[in-house]
């Protein structure tokens, strides 16, 4: 069986320049770019939409909200034609269903709509603060738990930690994409990341997409980081 894992720049800059700069040095090497709420609150859908018509584009906006209005958001994204997007899996069951729904009015043509991504429990949480929010359990437990309910209410995949893909994997299969930021190099600074793994690591744990910023955009040549990274995945 061939797996291959593939690799997501996240540019989180407020600056296009800078981004188009990243989009230059890593286009060949990475697979998809990513933008966030940073760089879209700062430089405009607009900007995003020509982004999203020169580079495969990860358009991570994290919807959160009553069904109705994040239907209304994603709708409003119709020419803009993302490969990925997420919304918040703790949103809930019908927020989830809407937001499908939406995507698949918006997007006839089944080909063009935008993956949808489900975040299960960010990256940056431990238990302790998981717990702060009144769920209890382990963090695994969580994700499964919203893991399954996002993705039998029509979420094509979601975003977790790479210490919970074989969680995932056992217990909903190889269907849903999982797209998995937490991604630190050896060595690397783990930054406001608690939950993480190497590449490799996340490789073989059955990662489809892995998701890597600021040990990419912040070393001191992005272009040869993001290369070093796809060595690392293609060598699992
Ligand atoms: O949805 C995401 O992409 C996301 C979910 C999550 O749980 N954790 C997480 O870090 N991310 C995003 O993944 C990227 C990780 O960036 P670095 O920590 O710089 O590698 C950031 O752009 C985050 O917004």
């Amino acid at each position: 069986m061939s797996h291959r894992t593939r690799l997501i720049a996240a540019l989180d800059t407020q600056s296009v320049q800078q981004a188009e700069l990243w989009a230059q040095e890593l286009s060949g090497t990475v697979d998809a770019l990513k933008l966030g709420l940073e760089f879209t609150y700062s430089c405009g859908l607009d900007v995003v939409r020509e982004f999203s018509q020169k580079h495969p584009l990860f358009l991570d906006l994290k919807l959160h909200d009553i069904p109705n209005t994040v239907a209304g958001g994603l709708s409003a994204l119709r020419d803009i034609k993302p490969k990925l997007l997420t919304i918040h899996a703790s949103g809930g069951r019908a927020m989830i269903e809407r937001a499908k729904a939406a995507l698949e009015e918006a997007y006839p043509d089944a080909a063009q709509r935008p993956i949808l991504l489900a975040v299960t429990v960010l990256t940056s949480m431990n238990e302790t603060e998981m717990h702060e929010l009144g769920v209890s359990g382990t963090v695994r437990d969580q994700v499964s738990r919203l893991g399954k309910m996002a993705i039998s209410a029509g979420a094509d995949g979601l975003v977790c930690s790479p210490q919970e893909i074989d969680l995932l994997r056992q217990n909903l299969g190889s269907g849903p994409a999982l797209v998995v930021p937490g991604i630190r190099p050896a060595g690397a600074a783990s930054d406001d990341q608690k939950r993480i793994m190497t590449p490799a690591q996340a490789a073989k744990a059955g990662a489809d997409w892995i998701v890597v910023g600021r040990p990419i955009t912040r070393s001191e040549n992005p272009a040869a980081t993001a290369r070093a990274i796809q060595e690392e995945l293609q060598a699992v």
